[in-house]
């Protein structure tokens, strides 16, 4: 590895200091007999400025450097208010690695452009930011998952069986049989709370949805929990507080990064216990007495819901959904049989859901049942329905839609920029 310094180190009370930089040309521009370089490695960048009086062959290579060129530098920091940072490096050494004569991300590139050369587009640094939010995020989720006592587990990908409908089921050849692409760790969880009792997950799940929103994709990265002894509400408590140890400990630890999509971090600071909750009921009311188009018993899309996170500046639940537009797994409310104990977590600033999460039906009877409702096979489940037969326990879970968090979080305008190489409908490629 290079004994090198990253270009966020390089600031003012280096004065002085001879260091050694390496990576790409960010920025390139010729003043004069001066040729300045932004150069761009994970940190971020720092101006550089070779001059003909530093050395007229490092000069002369420093003038047909092209953007993007990778190259490894050496020279004296100097304090100057009007570079970049604050500080810049006099060059007197270049090494150059590989020069680019033409890099195809131009200013004005389309989005659909940055998305058909995203392993490309990964390395500016607002994708960089964007990345290094997300995996900030799931540092955060893992030391409170840890403090609280929470066991990881490693569900499996090829499955047998949906969870969230079979009408989103990607089906691959297994052999001489059929296997589908995981929807959700859910039920595989379900089955390791009889051990662990507090367990989760953050594997991919695969979603066919030909819906083309700024919110879907049909691969996304999913956070799960699941827990043996908890009701509705003990989940929702969970939900609440590990979504607020999130965000705040990323605007602790990546302010600046978050701060070059956002200014405004208002939502993001009210991100704390105990979030709003609302009934499904009281959201129809809401729905219609802003002039929505909806009657109770039908499901709210993204077009309700942005409507309706208009009404909070912080995370909010809706729990009690009618039980007709929930999944099979869920439990009645025993307090009225048309509804589910279900509870969504939704961002505000139209974002809409982030959370999907219940309590499970713990009962084997009323499970089959519920099965046989939706039309599906009980035989299919059946180790799911021993889950029921051998020491049942109430318990609830959730998933978390990674990309959906760093979308709100970051304010981005769709989800596909949350992950390092979407999948949607139209993209599978690169
Ligand atoms: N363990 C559980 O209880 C999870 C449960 N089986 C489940 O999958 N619920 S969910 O379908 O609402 O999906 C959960 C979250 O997963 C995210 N999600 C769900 N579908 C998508 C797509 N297509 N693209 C991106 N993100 C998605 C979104 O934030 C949802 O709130
Ligand atoms: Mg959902």
């Amino acid at each position: 590895m290079i004994d090198k310094v990253y270009c966020a180190d390089v600031k003012p009370e280096l004065e002085g200091q001879r260091v050694k930089l390496a990576g790409w040309v960010y920025r390139k521009r010729e003043v004069g007999k001066k040729v300045f370089i932004v150069l761009r490695d994970s940190s971020g960048i720092v101006q550089v400025v070779f001059s003909k009086d530093l050395g007229e062959d490092t000069y002369r290579e420093a003038k047909k450097l092209g953007i993007e060129s990778s190259v490894i530098i050496e020279g004296t920091v100097k304090a100057d208010p009007r570079a970049p940072t604050g500080a810049e490096v006099q060059a007197d050494k270049l090494e150059v690695i590989q020069n680019v004569d033409f890099f195809p991300i131009t200013k004005d590139a389309s989005p659909e452009f940055l998305l058909d050369v995203r392993h490309l587009h990964l390395r500016s640094p607002k994708v960089a930011s964007i990345m290094k939010v997300k995996g900030t995020l799931m540092q955060a989720a893992r030391e409170w998952l840890i403090q609280n006592g929470w066991y990881e587990v490693f569900p499996p990908i090829l499955v047998t069986g949906a969870v969230e409908g079979g009408s989103t089921l990607f089906k691959l050849k297994y052999f001489d049989r059929y296997a589908y692409l995981s929807q959700s760790a859910q039920l595989y969880l379900e089955a390791a709370i009889f051990g662990l009792e507090k367990v989760w997950s953050l594997t991919p799940s695969f979603r066919a949805e030909k819906s083309r929103t700024r919110r879907h994709l049909t691969e996304f990265w999913h956070l799960e929990l699941e827990a043996a002894w908890m009701d509705l509400w003990d989940i929702m408590k969970v939900e609440e507080e590990l979504v607020s140890y999130m965000v705040q400990r990323t605007l602790e630890l990546r302010k600046s990064d978050i701060e070059t999509f956002r200014k405004d971090l208002t939502t993001l600071k009210n991100a704390v216990p105990p979030f709003p909750r609302i009934s499904y009921d009281e959201a129809i009311d809401i729905l219609q007495s802003k002039g929505v188009q909806i009657e109770w018993g039908e499901d709210m899309g993204a077009d309700e819901e942005r409507v309706l996170t208009e009404e909070f500046e912080a995370p909010f639940f809706v729990y009690g959904y009618p039980k007709h537009i929930k999944a099979f797994y869920m439990k009645e409310d025993p307090e009225d049989p048309r509804k589910v104990l279900a509870a969504d977590m939704l961002a505000p600033e139209g974002y809409g859901e982030i959370i999907g999460g219940s309590q499970r039906e713990d009962d084997y009877n009323k499970l089959v049942q519920r099965i046989l409702e939706e039309g599906m096979n009980p035989e299919d489940y059946q180790w799911y329905l021993d889950l029921r037969k051998y020491g049942s326990v109430p318990h609830s879970g959730f998933g978390l839609g990674l990309e959906r968090l760093v979308a709100w979080v970051l304010k981005l305008d769709h989800v596909r920029w949350a992950t390092l190489f979407p999948r949607t409908p139209s993209r599978l490629y690169p």
